[in-house]
């Protein structure tokens, strides 16, 4: 997977240098790139931002700079070998464009679901907007080359994209295959089927004078699981009813329908 970040502020990215990801850059299984959108200003000012058309508070991002940059990515892309790039897609039906993720609260909601159908996407590129946001004429000119994604991590503000990336960049990038080092860690983990995870515990068995649930160490591994799973429903049930309320029926089993 190939992944793109365009942002005033590239130094923010270097987490991604760290852990699971820095090591699946090293390892070749993510082709990541952060790109200093200053790089094309077009002014000796390296200016990308400026005044509201309409008056009102804050800063626009100017549209050149973005389009600029964007181009580049492109054609880099392009170049690479990367679908989607400069030339015409050649199928954009069966979705070879390039994926343009821009943080906005105004986005679609960021979940689980969302990371796992862009993990199987070849290019993603970010847009990290600061001050009141970019150019709306930038949103409608990238979409003559990209799928252009407005993705919000939740209800609340932040000062710019680039926090929203870091949370993208992960969720996505631990679930292209190989990132993760044991897949099977992914299978029980929060949101993976619809409920939030189980409690999990580990040595020692009593801590200050706190003991872990005894059938942990029953050795059952019918009962362990049943457990497990009736933990799930109570804790989804008591702090996401909301995820209980979307839940598919299908993945309840009849065990479940008597917690
Ligand atoms: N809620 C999100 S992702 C955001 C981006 C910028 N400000 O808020």
């Amino acid at each position: 997977m190939r992944l793109d970040v365009v942002s005033i502020f590239p130094e923010y990215l270097a987490a991604l240098d760290l852990s699971l990801i820095g090591k699946a850059r090293r390892d070749g299984l993510l082709e990541l790139t952060v790109t200093d959108l200053r790089n094309y200003a077009t002014d000796r000012h390296r200016t990308v931002d400026d005044t509201p058309y309409g008056g009102g508070a804050g800063m626009v991002m100017k549209p050149e700079p973005w389009a600029l940059a964007l181009q580049d990515v492109l054609d880099r892309g392009a170049a690479d070998g990367h679908t989607g790039g400069a030339e015409e897609p050649t199928s954009p039906a069966v979705n070879q464009r390039p994926v343009l993720i821009v943080p906005s609260p105004a986005g679609q909601v960021f979940t689980q679901e969302v990371a796992r159908e862009l993990s199987e996407r070849e290019h993603l590129v970010f847009a990290c907007g600061r001050y009141e946001g970019i150019d709306e004429r930038v949103i409608e000119w990238a979409r003559e080359s990209f799928e252009v994604r407005p993705m919000s991590l939740g209800d609340y503000v932040l000062n710019g994209g680039e926090v929203a990336v870091l949370a993208m960049v992960e969720a996505i990038g631990r679930l292209v295959p190989g990132v993760i080092g044991n897949p099977e860690s992914l299978v029980e983990e929060s949101h993976s089927d619809g409920l939030l995870e189980y409690p999990v515990y580990t040595k020692p068995a009593s801590w200050r004078d706190r003991e872990i649930p005894e059938v942990l160490l029953s050795g059952h591994h019918g009962r362990i699981a049943r457990w497990r799973r009736d933990e799930q429903l109570r804790r989804t049930a008591r702090r996401r009813p909301d995820l209980i309320e979307d839940l598919d029926p299908a993945l309840l089993d009849k065990q479940d329908r008597d917690v």
